[in-house]
């Protein structure tokens, strides 16, 4: 007989109850209310301390208009039958969406998508991100061999996280997760994936590059070792260098946020990994539940530290919010699946992505199952925008706004980049 499905601790109505929207969304309320209260109403955008390099002379007209259009759309709210109620009342009459200038010439979106359209990234700080991310890989952690830098200048990490953090003060503050990005990425190809990664070993080799991250704290005999072990291959490198600049502008919950973060991303590799080594196929619900971890999730929760402020640790942590974060991040990261759906179909042994988990547990064929992993990516994003405009009209906090605006453009940069890198994607031909 199957076990029961565990159910949650329900030691009291209130913890019931917990479980309602409607009392997430007054918990936020209330506690909203609380933290004016014990603020004298000040607002609630924490300080970070800020990072050395002046602001670059560019003007972030393009970005200002970004940030406008994805608050628009979260202030918005929902626009489908019976989403009403959730519409914040401040918000009714807005402006209409700024439109975006003129799409780039280079890549199609996934036909029936749905997405944002964004401004192209400022071409000065996608140029001077690209030249001071490539100084670091080479000259601060040697990341790569010679032969590789067509494919790391292919990545175009520049105009990705331009895109993505358009509300970002400086350069400065775009390296912190220019350089995440990158490292990320490093150990993802050569611990994981095509760059001479395995799923053989891959828990020894994850969990000693966690400690880039979240140092080992040992006796003086065993220190030293850990310390040189940080240095003996590119992921490491990357995390460590990557993390101490990340550690120096962050807060140390910001820090701690974006480690847990990572620890969950690590769990999700492993559990791919060990689907890969015994050729196993998860069911559909389980394969997204491994990739709500092997997840972008890392990079839009940073998004405050880049923008120079701080989303205070508990409103970060509150249900509403966290299943704000969650929505977002599998949006992104099932674009991603769609996206590489061809390079992952070319890619030696079988590469798991939901639209072939789909074809494969669901029985249907592959056009279909993509069409369907596109309904899914839909559901996900209207969910993100409902629940992030429901967020914002129940607990109307400076930070909390400003970090939904930042998920949010995380999300649009996300799908402009993965759009726009014909490099490395390709879309099937299924139209
Ligand atoms: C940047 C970051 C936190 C990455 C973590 C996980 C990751 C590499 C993805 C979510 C992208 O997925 P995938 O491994 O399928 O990447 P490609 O399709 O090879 O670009
Ligand atoms: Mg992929």
């Amino acid at each position: 007989m199957p076990a029961p499905e565990p159910s949650p601790p329900q030691s009291s109505p209130s913890a019931a109850a917990s479980h309602s929207g409607a009392y997430v969304l007054a918990e936020a309320a209330a506690r909203a209310r609380d933290i004016r209260a014990a603020t004298g109403g000040r607002p609630l955008v924490a300080r970070v301390p800020p990072l050395p390099t002046p602001p670059p002379a560019d003007a972030p007209t393009a970005e200002a208009r970004a940030a406008g259009g994805a608050l628009d759309r979260i202030l918005r709210g929902p626009s489908g039958l019976g989403t009403v109620s959730l519409r914040p009342a401040r918000c009714e009459g807005a402006s209409a969406p700024v439109e975006a200038p003129a799409a780039p010439a280079e890549g199609s979106p996934v036909p029936g998508l749905y997405h944002h359209p964004v401004p192209e990234p400022d071409p000065v700080r996608v140029a001077e991100v690209g030249r001071r991310i490539k100084s670091w890989a080479l000259d601060e952690v040697e990341l790569y061999p010679e032969d590789w830098e067509d494919q790391f200048d292919g990545f175009s990490v520049g105009r990705y996280m331009v895109a993505c953090h358009p509300d970002a003060p400086t350069v400065d503050h775009l390296m912190l997760a220019t350089r995440l990005m990158v490292a990320e990425n490093a150990v993802d190809d050569c611990y994981c994936e095509d760059h001479g990664g395995s799923p053989i070993g891959l828990g020894g080799r994850l969990l000693l590059a966690h400690t880039a991250l979240d140092p080992l704290h040992t006796t003086k005999e065993y220190q030293p070792r850990w310390a040189e072990s940080l240095h003996s291959d590119a992921p490491r490198r990357a995390y460590r260098s990557a993390m101490e600049y990340f550690r120096g502008a962050a807060s140390p919950s910001q820090a701690d946020r974006f480690r847990h973060d990572m620890a969950r991303l690590h769990l999700g590799y492993l559990a791919e990994a060990a689907w890969a080594q015994t050729d196993h196929v998860p069911e559909v619900w389980e394969y997204l539940a491994m990739r709500q971890f092997n997840n972008f999730r890392p990079c839009p929760t940073i998004t405050d530290t880049v923008g120079g402020y701080e989303l205070p640790a508990d409103l970060h942590a509150g249900p509403a919010m966290q299943r704000v974060i969650a929505l977002a991040g599998n949006a992104t990261t099932i674009v991603n699946d769609l996206y590489s759906y061809t390079k992952e179909l070319a890619s030696p042994g079988r590469h798991l992505n939901l639209p072939v988990v789909i074809a494969e547990r669901e029985g249907i064929a592959d056009r279909d199952a993509y069409m369907k992993a596109i309904d899914v990516h839909n559901e996900l994003m209207h969910d993100f925008e409902a629940e992030a405009a429901a967020l914002a009209a129940a607990c109307p906090v400076p930070g909390v706004s400003r970090f939904l605006r930042g998920v949010a453009v995380w999300v649009d940069g996300n799908h402009y980049w993965h759009r726009t890198n014909t490099y490395r994607y390709g879309l099937p031909d299924f139209w």
